[in-house]
């Protein structure tokens, strides 16, 4: 703005310098060349209507002088000419009045013929002094006239070069003047950009501010929400608060009438507690004599006790050839009948009848549970530190391994619902037996007593003992060997593992299982041909009685009973060898049973007539209690056997082995 202001205001130097103008220069020159054209006539006197003519003697220039005295008259009266000096001028005029006078009378009245001619000498040198008067006049007019000439010159000449500058100082302005307006410009073009970043900045600042100034709006209007909303909500916070005060007060009422409630309460805790603990002191005194007075009982029912159970007829046997074998009394099944074909006195054929008399007879018809039922209680002599050995006896397919074990044993997932006291599931004694006794152990916590278990599997097959656990096949060279030591059996190298689980222990069961040797007798497609020997260690310890027991459960499935004729043995040498081991074992069972029956009396107990017997030293005899349990087939082709087995049966049965003993821990 200020370039175009400036621009504006300032005046191009034309305007401001005036050039001097022409026309009074053309003026002044053509009137300097008019007087210099007067002295260049004046050089000679011009006689009108003729040429001018040369000098003449004296009188013809006089005459001349006064005719061109006559002419120059005429022309200053024309106006052109300067006028002289004041002197010059009188005389001038004098002479011009008399040349004017004269001039009334034609010019050419010198050479006028009349009285001219007349004219006297001094008239002639008056005129001749007249004209003489007028030359030097003449020359001092042209004298002058140069000098003004001159002088005019020289100003004419400063004037050019007043305006020669002039025209230079002209151009320079000019030139100035396109530098300016070219500066101005690009100034202009500098401020146009600048003036228009300068409007974009501000454009999009304006932008940013109206930007921020809505959001600030939009905050202020979100505050005054909030705040509107805060205030409602303060109005309902007090009013909640007013109510929560009310209540708070009441709460605190209510509160100290509990806090007199509760010190009251205390008291009233505080004699509890001491109550519980005289109650539990006596609970603890009930549990030793209901210990004490359970095994007494077992004792005066006796340490050894046999069941026998008939089990059903399979799908695949006939049913019309089931032998006759009768519950006399099934309340109390106790006794068992058997009628069997014979010869009487005379030869004639008659049924006979075979008594049998047991601790407790299941029939056909009987459950697992039913069975359990029976043998639970031994469950709690075990966990009360008792060796409990209870061993199924039966000839081959007779029902022990399903007495024993079941059908199938619980997998790793195992949960315990089956097993159940009321679970009538197809589980045999050992699963229900794991289950009861890791059962009662956790429920015995309570009463200060803690349980470890540990578990181990052997076989016995033809006299010689295999680790059913062990890592090597059944036929391995390792050679197991049985120890007593204070109470207590080891068998050497074999494994025993630890056991936290019911489910660990059918794990480790299903794992000997699939290693026990089974071989195809006549009798059974699945007989088998060795006795399995299950043990489970269980140490107690009460922290709070310092009590402490240590008890070995033997769950032994016997092999298969029955006679040597009727073990499929013939000619195969390894049957033969078979049975032999498997009767020997047997009988030294039945012998061992026997000495102890005798007591005293029996000086020597034939322990190590068999593997069997020697490896379940501890678990027969006094301070142990065993379980028979006889198993029968009910079949009528069995009947032979059946009565065989009866009979070793009750044998067992009325054997009376000494006193229990509990066995405590480190087997005193
Ligand atoms: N109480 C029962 N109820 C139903 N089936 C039974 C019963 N007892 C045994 N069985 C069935 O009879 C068959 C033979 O039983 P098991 O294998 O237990 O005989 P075992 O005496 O153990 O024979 P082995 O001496 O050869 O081992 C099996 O199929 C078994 O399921």
């Amino acid at each position: 703005m200020s370039s175009s202001s400036g621009t504006s205001g300032r005046q191009p130097p034309s305007s401001r310098i005036a050039p001097p103008t022409a026309a009074p220069v053309a003026r002044r020159t053509a009137a300097t060349a008019s007087s210099s054209g007067v002295p260049t006539s004046s050089r000679g006197l011009t006689i009108p209507g003729g040429p001018a003519p040369a000098r003449k003697p004296m009188a013809v220039a006089t005459t001349n002088r006064a005719a061109g005295v006559a002419t120059r008259t005429a022309s200053s009266a024309a106006g052109g000419l300067r006028k002289p000096t004041t002197a010059t001028t009188g005389a001038t005029a004098a002479g011009v009045r008399r040349v004017g006078s004269a001039s009334t009378r034609p010019v050419h009245g010198v050479k006028r013929p009349s009285s001219d001619e007349e004219q006297s000498p001094s008239q002639l040198n008056e005129i001749q002094a007249q004209l003489q008067a007028m030359a030097a006049m003449f020359d001092q007019e042209r004298a002058n006239t140069e000098a003004q000439m001159a002088a005019e010159k020289t100003e004419r000449k400063k004037y050019e070069d007043k305006v020669l500058q002039l025209e230079e100082n002209l151009e320079e302005s000019k030139r100035l003047a396109k530098e300016q307006k070219r500066e101005a410009g690009r100034r202009r073009t500098i401020f146009d950009d600048e003036m228009l970043q300068l409007r974009q900045a501000h454009a999009r600042e304006k932008k940013m501010w109206e930007e921020d100034l809505e959001r600030e709006r939009s905050m202020i209007k979100a505050l005054k929400d909030s705040m509107a909303n805060s205030s409602t909500a303060h109005l309902t916070l007090e009013a909640n608060n007013s109510a929560l005060r009310t209540e708070l007060q009441s709460t605190q009422d209510q509160l100290k009438a509990k806090e007199a409630m509760i010190v009251e309460m205390e008291a009233t805790l505080a004699a509890q507690r001491a109550a519980v603990v005289e109650i539990e002191n006596e609970l603890r005194e009930a549990e030793s004599l209901r210990r004490k007075l359970h095994n007494e009982i077992q004792e005066l029912r006796g340490n050894i006790r046999v069941f026998a159970r008939i089990r059903p007829a399979l799908p695949s046997q006939n049913a019309g050839a089931l032998a006759t074998i009768k519950l006399p009394n099934p309340r109390e099944a106790k006794e068992i009948e058997v009628l069997s074909a014979g010869e009487s006195a005379t030869g004639t054929a008659t049924m006979k009848s075979f008594g049998f008399s047991f601790d407790r007879v299941f029939g056909p018809e009987a459950s697992q549970r039913d069975v359990f039922g029976e043998v639970e209680h031994l469950m709690q002599s075990v966990l009360d530190g008792y060796n409990t050995c209870i061993f199924a006896y039966g000839q081959t397919g007779s029902g022990k391994t399903h007495t024993l074990e079941g059908s199938g044993l619980p997998d790793s997932n195992f949960n315990g619902s089956d097993l159940t006291p009321t679970a009538d599931s197809g589980a045999g004694l050992i699963p229900r037996a794991v289950q009861m006794l890791f059962a009662t152990a956790e429920s015995l916590k309570d009463k200060g007593w803690t349980y470890d278990f540990e578990g181990g599997m052997l076989e016995i097959y033809n006299e010689t003992i295999h680790d059913l656990l062990g890592k090597g096949s059944l036929e391995s060279a390792i050679k197991h060997e049985v120890k007593h030591e204070k109470g207590r059996t080891t068998v050497s190298d074999a494994v025993v593992l630890p056991l936290t689980s019911p489910s660990q222990v059918f794990s480790l069961l299903s794992k000997a299982s699939s290693k026990r040797s089974v071989a195809a007798t006549l009798m059974n497609e699945r007989s088998s041909r060795s006795h399995s020997v299950f043990t489970l260690r269980v140490r107690g310890s009460n922290a709070s009685t310092m009590e402490s027991c240590d008890a070995t459960l033997s769950l032994v499935d016997l092999a298969g009973s029955e006679r040597l004729a009727n073990s499929g043995s013939g000619d195969d040498a390894k049957r033969f060898k078979e049975a032999v081991s498997i009767n020997k074992s047997l009988s030294s069972l039945s012998d061992v049973i026997s000495a102890l029956g005798a007591g005293k009396a029996a000086t020597h107990v034939p322990y190590r007539n068999s593997t069997l017997t020697w490896l379940l030293k501890n678990s027969l005899g006094g301070n142990s209690k065993t379980l028979m349990l006889l198993a029968l087939s009910p079949m009528a082709e069995h009947l032979g056997e059946s009565l065989c087995s009866l009979r070793f049966a009750s044998k067992v049965n009325s054997t009376v082995i000494g006193t229990a003993k509990k066995v405590k821990a480190g087997g005193e």
